[in-house]
């Protein structure tokens, strides 16, 4: 193999490069690798010039990249998905029993006093054996949930998504149905499809409304996918148990925002991928997407525009 040199510039450290900076910085580049902070837009392809040839992100999710943009201009985008499905499916089952057996209200009651005597309905949740457990966006992610899922004597897998996906489906023996059924049918539900413009806000009042009373919300994909304001109205009204979110909009969400003052919501900072062997994996697959795509040559995994 020809041996060819790269220069690269890199941000040393975990908080994100200033958008100026980094307008500044791409200025001639022939590749970016980024993560999710980093909008790859019109304005940031601009400043980065036609030398540009690939850029490399080191998420699955791709929603802070302009596709349109980057397809435009003929650049090559590598992603990574695969090696976080384990990691992002045990948080999701981990984040899922948090919620639905109130685990962060009752080791703060016991922390805080709140432990009394033993009560038969104190603290009462939500189990999952018997349950019906919906999937909204069936991908590699809702595969591996679900398979975690069914040791717990779950009865039935249900999903959605823009189209059927049968082998997907037959994994795990789910079940295709509509959104409306989706919602109607689910104990638990859990959101696992891409922020597109069609799934922006697909997560509803109407959505909400139709869902049981006991029902659990589970979301580790994007925030965009949920509107906020219903979801508040949902959870505080009674009109749905209880919900776990992994991400937000915006994120970090403020502290003083009201889905922070419910006890039956769940929110972590976004760490559903957060282990080391898989942001280890994830590093070094957005790297060799990098340099494949610098050298002209297939991408480990390339996005395809
Ligand atoms: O898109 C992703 O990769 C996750 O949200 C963060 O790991």
């Amino acid at each position: 193999m020809r041996e060819r040199k790269v220069q690269f510039e890199m941000w040393d450290s975990d908080d994100p490069v200033p958008r100026v900076e980094l307008l500044k910085r791409v200025k001639g580049c022939e590749g970016i690798l980024c993560v999710l902070t980093e909008k790859i837009d019109a304005q940031l392809l601009n400043a980065a010039g036609p030398n540009l040839k690939v850029v490399s992100t080191m998420s699955v999710g791709f929603d802070h990249l302009s596709l349109d943009e980057l397809k435009k201009r003929g650049i090559r985008v590598g992603y990574t998905p695969d090696v976080l499905t384990d990691c992002v499916a045990e948080l999701t089952v981990a984040l899922l029993l948090a919620t639905s057996r109130r685990l962060i209200e009752a080791t703060h009651e016991a922390k805080t006093g709140g432990w009394g005597t033993w009560r038969t309905l104190w603290l009462c949740g939500h189990e999952l054996a018997n349950s019906t457990v919906g999937i909204l966006g069936l991908g590699r992610i809702g595969v591996a949930i679900a398979e975690r899922l069914k040791p717990f004597k779950v009865k039935k897998f249900i999903y959605t998504d823009v189209a059927l996906r049968p082998e997907l489906a037959n994994m795990i023996e789910a079940e295709y149905v509509s959104l409306d059924e989706l919602a109607k049918q689910s104990d638990f539900l859990a959101i696992c499809c891409a922020l597109t413009p069609e799934t922006y806000g697909i997560c509803n009042w109407n959505l909400f409304s139709k869902m049981k009373k006991n029902a659990i919300f589970i979301n580790t994909s994007r925030g965009g996918v949920v509107n906020q304001e219903d979801l508040y109205e949902a959870l505080s009204t009674g009109l749905i148990a209880g919900a776990g979110l992994d991400v937000t909009t915006p994120e970090p969400l403020p502290t003083h925002h009201p889905l922070f003052t419910l006890k039956n919501c769940v929110i972590l900072p976004h760490v559903a991928s957060a282990s080391y062997t898989t942001r280890n994996s994830m590093s070094a697959l957005a790297a060799n997407n990098l340099l494949a795509g610098l050298r002209g040559e297939p991408m480990p995994k390339e996005l395809k525009l």
